[in-house]
């Protein structure tokens, strides 16, 4: 009898204490959730948050293999990282056609490859347990958070996954929140009547293209473009017409540029571009190339056809090496060079290109 006791009392015992281990592991997940989680809640950028996602949660959780999928159909997503120059990470997946409606729901088990190789496509060694966690807000779509172990026990198909959807929520929730954020911010820096960005975008951008020119030793050249007695367009087609070649105009001279060049609307029928790694002899062709162009423009406007040229001046900032920091007065230098060499172009006749040389990061004494 009293033997009985003993070993029911040793098993309670134990029962006890694995139950104290397992409330103890809970907690400390809990805590490990907790923190991605606040750290994810103070990120203030999409970029922050994808490799937030893509290179902490693997510590926080200990798994092997992160994945995030976003749904850019767009190509809003791509546009936004590339402002940023984020270059693409191993893990993230861009989608720009919707997931078929199987690879939307929640799965968490063994690796099954029909099912989830599209989830794990930038890895070798898929891994052997998988959590995919579709990614929504309000019924939209966002996405899917792939995480993946290479223990086979680590996502089972019964296990409870009241962490995963909790962590799935406050994903959902940042990711929309910062997606909004990034349309409010793409919006304010486009030009509504052209669909080109505007001159707060220039301002935004100059200093970032200076110094990345500067940090790889390469020239930055700045044109400035104006259309020619356009008042008089104006005056012959009415707002209507001068409207429609702005904006026409605008988007002949965008086609003309490389897609990460610069190219905003700068006030009425001003146009400025910047182009990266570009010499005085490349920015002058261009400029050549962009005047012909804008030249044999044939504007459809009612009945009739509207022709307008362009006349352009070019600067070029060229980094001497001083390591002098890039500032707002080279910016508004390499401007004021272009605006001038444009100056003299009207003077000089208009539909011509005129060159207003090179600025350097010397400083002026
Ligand atoms: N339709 C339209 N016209 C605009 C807009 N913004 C500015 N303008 C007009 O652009 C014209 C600019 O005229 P000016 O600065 O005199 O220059 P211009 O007639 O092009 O002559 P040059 O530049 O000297 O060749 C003005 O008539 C403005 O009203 C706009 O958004 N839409």
């Amino acid at each position: 009898m009293e033997e009985d006791l003993t070993t029911d009392l040793t098993q309670l015992q134990s029962h006890l204490e694995t139950m104290l281990e397992r409330v103890q592991q809970n907690s400390a997940t809990l805590q490990k959730f907790q923190a991605f989680e606040l750290r994810l809640l103070k990120l203030n950028s999409l970029s922050d948050i994808i490799d937030h996602l893509l290179e902490e949660a693997k510590n926080y959780f200990d798994l092997d293999v992160v994945s995030l999928c976003l749904s850019d159909e767009t190509g809003e997503i791509e546009k936004t990282l590339n402002s940023y120059s984020y270059s693409s990470k191993n893990g993230l997946i861009l989608l720009d056609k919707p997931l078929k409606s199987k690879a939307v729901e929640a799965y968490v088990g063994a690796y099954d490859s029909t099912l989830c190789s599209g989830f794990f496509p930038h890895i070798e060694r898929q891994p052997t347990s998988v959590a995919i966690t579709p990614l929504t807000r309000r019924g939209k779509y966002l996405g899917t958070l792939n995480l993946g172990s290479y223990q086979p026990d680590r996502f089972a198909g019964n296990m409870a996954t009241d962490f995963i959807d909790h962590l799935s929520s406050v994903v959902s929730v940042c990711l929309e929140n910062n997606l909004n954020i990034e349309e409010i911010r793409r919006v304010s820096y486009i030009d509504a009547l052209t669909g080109v960005n505007n001159r707060r975008f220039l301002e935004q951008r100059i200093g970032e293209e200076l110094r990345s020119c500067q940090r790889n030793a390469e020239p930055l050249s700045c044109q400035f473009f104006d259309i020619d007695y356009f008042k008089s367009v104006n005056d012959r087609f009415g707002h209507q017409g001068g409207d429609l070649v702005l904006a026409l105009v605008a988007a002949a001279i965008r086609n003309q540029l490389r897609n990460n060049d610069v190219f905003v609307r700068y006030g009425g029928e001003e146009f400025v571009a910047l182009l990266s790694n570009t010499d005085e002899p490349k920015a002058l062709e261009t400029a050549e190339r962009v005047r012909k162009t804008i030249q044999a423009l044939v504007i459809a406007f009612n009945d009739v056809s509207i022709s307008v040229t362009v006349s352009v001046g070019v600067s070029t900032y060229v980094p001497e090496g001083l390591s002098i920091p890039v500032d707002d007065e080279i910016a508004a230098r390499l401007v004021k060079a272009a605006d001038s060499a444009l100056y003299r172009a009207k003077h000089n006749g208009r539909n011509r290109v005129e060159n207003g040389g090179v600025v350097s990061d010397k400083r002026v004494l």
